[in-house]
């Protein structure tokens, strides 16, 4: 039906945009909704968050994703209903939204929904010469456009692949369209399940940016705050504060082959997960460890395999500052010791005007403003951020 293209093609042309961003990152810790408005795009984006929730997950429906999360072998059966599944919910939970927020689905204009990542397979970690990277994200954006009525971009990551990327980071888009700030070289670490970081040149150069994960975030200080504390996370860092860095389990967690690959790279808790932390205790000889220092020992794990990506990425460049967001920035152990290994104050994203737990979910509606209403971008001929157009359209009808 044409009535929708030409709804699409409006939208192009409209000095300002409504957008709904989604994020649903690797912690499952619930759905991040940030409604947007966008004016203008690429690097003369100018965008205001109206109103940001997180809406936590109902333990049935973890469950329901952690049978299928990152995992080798699975029933197929659950991937195939939870497809459908999530994007019903996640329909149902911007229905839910807007109600709160007293707004009728009829004024927002687009919803950009990442889905839920239930498996990340780059190459360099799948080893399989003859399969490209991959990466799946489940939460069929048609059944969202249906549920709400509201055009929806979905499925972000697969053209980043097709052209050459891994898929992730993606946040390197929004990042340099709304913080890049001239004279100041700036690194944008988000730490939520897995770590990534932006940077972005004070000189503006978009061929410049760069972008790449660094390895654990959370994720791994999460799976085990729930598998000895039956803790979801560990609050305010408590745990570790209350424990020992055990430098001979640090050394073996340390020793991946994903932090010898050259940059840009991305990986997830396919890799970083609890029998890779298993498997590091046995190597290194300390079955013995405490809870409460195992907790003391993954925090400065991601600590120091987060700075130590910075600091190379940078080489001599020491001007710089650093925001951070996501999760992680809550945890100050975490936040400290990022500190003290860059030898800088860090900094947290909120100060440039964005809440730090709302960026993901703001970067996803960028994305969706920029492949509705944007001109190519180019970043230059580095691996990992092509100048594509990324997300599938939904029509509602
Ligand atoms: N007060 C807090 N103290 C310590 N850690 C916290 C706190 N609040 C949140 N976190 C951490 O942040 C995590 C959630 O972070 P976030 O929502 O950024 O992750 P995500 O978006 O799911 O992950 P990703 O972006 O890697 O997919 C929690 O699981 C927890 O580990
Ligand atoms: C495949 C996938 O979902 N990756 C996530 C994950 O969470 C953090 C890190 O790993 C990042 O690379 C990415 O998400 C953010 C939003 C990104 O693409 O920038």
């Amino acid at each position: 039906m044409k009535e929708h293209v030409e709804k699409l093609y409006a939208l192009s042309g409209k000095p300002s945009r409504r957008i709904i961003g989604l994020m649903s990152g690797t912690s499952l810790d619930g759905l991040d909704v940030a409604l947007c408005l966008a004016e203008g795009s690429g690097p003369e984006t100018r965008l205001r968050v109206e109103y940001f929730k997180t809406l936590p997950y109902e333990q049935d429906f973890r469950n329901a994703v952690r049978e299928i999360f990152a995992k080798r072998q699975i029933d197929f059966q659950q991937l195939v209903l939870l497809n459908p599944f999530i994007g019903l919910r996640h329909g149902q939970m911007i229905l839910e939204c807007l109600a709160e927020w007293g707004i009728n689905a009829s004024e927002v204009d687009l919803i950009a929904s990442h889905g839920q990542t239930v498996f990340h397979a780059p190459r360099k970690q799948h080893g399989i010469a003859a399969f490209p990277n991959a990466t799946l994200q489940i939460g069929d954006g048609d059944h969202i456009a249906v549920r709400t009525g509201i055009i929806t971009l979905s499925d972000f990551r697969q053209k980043h692949i097709a052209a050459g990327g891994e898929g992730a980071p993606l946040a390197v888009y929004g990042d340099y369209f709304l913080f890049s700030q001239k004279d100041e070289n700036r690194i944008l670490l988000n730490m939520g399940g897995i770590a990534n970081f932006t940077f972005l040149p004070g000189s503006l150069d978009a061929s410049s940016v760069f972008t790449t994960d660094t390895g654990p975030g959370n994720t791994l200080i999460d799976a085990f705050a729930r598998l000895h504390f039956g803790k979801p996370f560990d609050e305010n860092g408590s745990m570790a504060a209350s424990g020992r860095v055990n430098k001979t389990l640090l050394n073996a967690l340390k020793d991946a082959p994903f932090f010898g690959q050259p940059f840009p790279k991305t990986t997830g808790p396919e890799v970083f997960s609890v029998d890779y932390v298993k498997n590091a205790i046995q190597l290194a000889g300390q079955d013995a460890v405490e809870p409460k220092d195992l907790i003391a020992t993954l925090t400065q794990f991601s600590a120091e395999t987060i700075s130590e990506a910075i600091h190379n990425a940078m080489g001599e460049n020491k001007a710089f500052e650093v925001y951070a967001s996501g999760g992680g920035a809550h945890n100050p152990v975490l936040m400290g010791a990022i500190g003290r290994l860059l030898g800088r104050n860090i900094r947290l994203i909120d100060e440039l005007g964005v809440a730090g737990d709302a960026k993901e979910a703001v970067l996803f509606a960028v994305l969706a403003n920029e492949a509705v209403a944007g001109e190519a971008v180019y970043f230059g001929e580095k691996k990992g951020v092509p100048g594509v157009s990324m997300g599938k359209i939904s029509f509602p009808g």
